[in-house]
């Protein structure tokens, strides 16, 4: 394996500090929400939370490293991740070097509110340019899949909707995925899509 100690341990840290800001935003209720960075490309090696663990909680044994099929790279007694089949999927389709998926109530209620039409778009906010999206009247659509508990079918399903200009995709009463280029990118495109759902839910609940 031709990663070096000091190489992982930079991006340890860097998913570490984002771990850290997100469970600051209160986004890991219940030990739900992994997070993964891309280590190496080739071959695909990336830095997967432990499942089941309080992601509010920095310790040690946060995350490990896994290959592209999702399984351990060293010998270990954590557990990858039970959703890193999202994480592979991602590296797998797109040139993401970050993935995030956490739950909220706001990813939630959007998800199950417009579940069955597949997606949402979102128009006429300043955050869209979040995405990199300049032009007037840009627009940001977030495809909505259904939640299975067989995860390689969930992982097909997230997958199938991955196409340019795609930056995450909300699984229905379950929570969002993100990525972006870098763990910078990934986090900025989650506060933007968080924002623009937390705005949407309130606006319906003023306008009813
Ligand atoms: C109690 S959360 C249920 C599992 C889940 O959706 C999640 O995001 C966390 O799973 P992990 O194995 O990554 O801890
Ligand atoms: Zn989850």
């Amino acid at each position: 394996m031709s990663v070096t100690i000091d190489h992982q341990n930079n991006y340890w840290n860097e998913l570490a500090d984002i771990k850290d800001e997100l469970a600051a935003r209160d986004w890991f209720p219940g030990t739900s929400g992994n997070l993964s960075i891309k280590v190496s490309d080739d071959p695909l090696t990336f830095l997967v939370t432990a499942s089941g663990k309080d992601k509010r909680k920095r310790t040690d044994e946060d995350f490990l490293l896994v290959d592209s099929d999702g399984h351990p790279v060293e010998i270990t007694n954590l557990k990858p991740s039970a959703e890193t089949v999202l994480h592979q999927r991602i590296y797998q389709k797109t040139d993401a070097g970050c993935s995030l998926h956490v739950h909220t109530v706001d990813n939630n209620v959007i998800s199950d509110l417009y579940g069955d039409q597949g997606s949402i778009t979102f128009q006429n906010q300043e955050l869209i340019k979040a995405f990199n999206i300049w032009e007037e009247d840009g627009k940001i659509t977030i495809p909505i899949v259904e939640n299975y508990a067989d995860l390689p079918r969930l992982g097909d399903a997230v997958a199938d909707k991955i196409t340019p200009g795609i930056h995450g995709i909300l699984i229905r009463n379950h929570g969002i995925t993100v990525w972006g280029r870098n763990g910078f990118e990934a986090k900025r495109h989650l506060e933007a899509f968080e924002f623009l759902f937390s705005y949407h839910v309130k606006m319906r609940l003023l306008t009813k």
